[in-house]
């Protein structure tokens, strides 16, 4: 495990990508001499990286078993995420508008998880201890200062934005499945019906927990813009040793009652923008580019799109139709569409050709959705064609710290 974040997050689920500040940068309540503190304590941590989570949890749980209940029983995943933020907060940590603005988003997201603000107190007592245990003599009386400071500046935004959160919208929505359609062997579209309204933008994406796995969380995008009735949309693929996505598509039924989370990211399109747009989508990632586009249609956005779809078989385009009648009435659409070889699933040279074939695209703004390796490889492609890094557009589940800047 590479023990760094970068900007945007590498697969960071719960990050919103940082924005430059439209103003006036306000001073960081973290010194600078206390900012080199905690970032010398993460690169003497970082041999033991492996080892820290597990290290923490076992602290916490011990030390507060009360805590135990809000985490699923089998806790990869979730080790994974904590080091995640923790590194987040540390790229963060000199950037105090990015850090306010991350740690809010964490926060209110955090409510699904039922965290109250007791919480924070314990989890920022076995962070330390545990930062202490893993850094032996590099932890000093001052780096212990520095990071009780760091620590408490990111938990009282997460807090203070999970509280005005509650004062406008539930932590958590129930959703009835309502439709359940195998649209290929391990793929399903899966519509639900939340309890309440559920509002989002066309290209977030939303935390789902299912009775068979509880507290178990994943993500997913709603493969439409907001409708009317309410009702959402999921593509979701069985992943090999994908828990929750195994249930979702071979084990729920109609009448199944699944809990979502609050929509997340801020992949958008801005409908002021005058840039002509490259969209990108892999397999699953349809769903987002769908409704990406959707979403553009109802914001009135009249900038050129041109998408780029591939998919492993032909039965997985079964969407394309809509789109393809949605470029016809719109001339502003253009859909290519490509068929991985089934011997080769997943290698997207197709795709890939079929892009470069096409570009240079040094005006355009670029949208990638699917899998990392696919956003990774048409990031490439994308930046050779002229599009820099800051007009690539993508969840934060993937770095591209990957593609080649030269
Ligand atoms: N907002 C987002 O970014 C979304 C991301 N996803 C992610 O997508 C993944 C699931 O995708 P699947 O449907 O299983 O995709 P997949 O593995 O079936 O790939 C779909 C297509 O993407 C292209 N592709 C894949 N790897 C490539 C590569 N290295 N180079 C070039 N092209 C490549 C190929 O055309 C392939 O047929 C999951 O990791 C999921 O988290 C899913 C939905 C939304």
């Amino acid at each position: 495990m590479k023990f760094r974040a970068t900007r945007p997050t590498g697969g960071l689920a719960l990050a919103t990508r940082p924005q430059p500040a439209q103003h006036a940068a306000p001073e960081p309540l973290v010194t600078k001499r206390q900012i080199e503190l905690v970032r010398a304590t993460v690169a003497a941590v970082e041999p033991c990286a492996a080892d820290l989570p597990r290290f923490f949890y076992t602290l916490l749980f011990e030390r507060h078993p009360q805590v135990r209940e809000l985490f699923p029983i089998r806790m990869e995943v979730q080790q994974d995420r904590l080091l995640r933020a923790l590194l987040m907060i540390v790229d963060l940590v000199d950037d105090p508008d990015n850090l306010a603005r991350f740690c809010s988003d964490l926060g209110r997201d955090h409510r699904k998880f039922g965290t109250v603000t007791a919480h924070y107190g314990a989890v920022g007592e076995c962070l330390l201890a545990t930062l202490a245990h893993f850094a032996g003599p590099a932890w000093t009386l001052e780096t212990a200062e520095a990071w009780t400071t760091a620590y408490n500046v990111a938990a009282q935004a997460m807090d203070q934005a999970a509280i005005e959160d509650a004062k406008h919208r539930p932590a958590v929505w129930q959703a009835q499945i309502t439709g359940h359609r195998r649209r290929a062997h391990n793929l399903a579209e899966i519509t639900v019906q939340p309890d309440q309204a559920y509002p989002y933008r066309g290209g977030q994406f939303v935390s789902m927990t299912t009775p068979w796995w509880p507290r178990t969380w994943r993500y997913y995008s709603p493969a439409h813009a907001a409708r009317r009735d309410n009702s959402i949309t999921f593509l979701v693929r069985a992943v090999t040793g994908g828990r929750v996505s195994n249930a979702l598509v071979r084990q729920a039924e109609t009448g199944d009652v699944v809990t979502l989370g609050p929509p997340l990211g801020d992949l958008a399109l801005d409908p002021h923008s005058p840039r002509p747009v490259v969209c990108v989508a892999g397999g699953t990632g349809l769903a987002t580019a769908r409704a990406l586009i959707e979403q553009a249609v109802l914001d009135g956005t009249r900038r050129p799109i041109d998408l780029y779809v591939g998919a492993r078989t032909l039965e997985e385009l079964y969407s394309l139709d809509d789109l393809h009648q949605l470029a016809r009435r719109h001339g502003w659409l253009a859909v290519r569409a490509t068929v991985a070889d089934e011997l080769t699933t997943g290698s997207g040279a197709q795709l890939l050709n079929t892009m470069a074939q096409h570009g240079p695209w040094p005006e355009h703004d670029a949208y990638l959705a699917g899998p990392a390796s696919l956003v990774v490889a048409a990031a490439r492609v994308l930046q050779r064609g002229g599009i820099p890094l800051e007009r690539l557009h993508h969840d934060p589940f993937v770095s591209l710290d990957q593609v080649d800047h030269s």
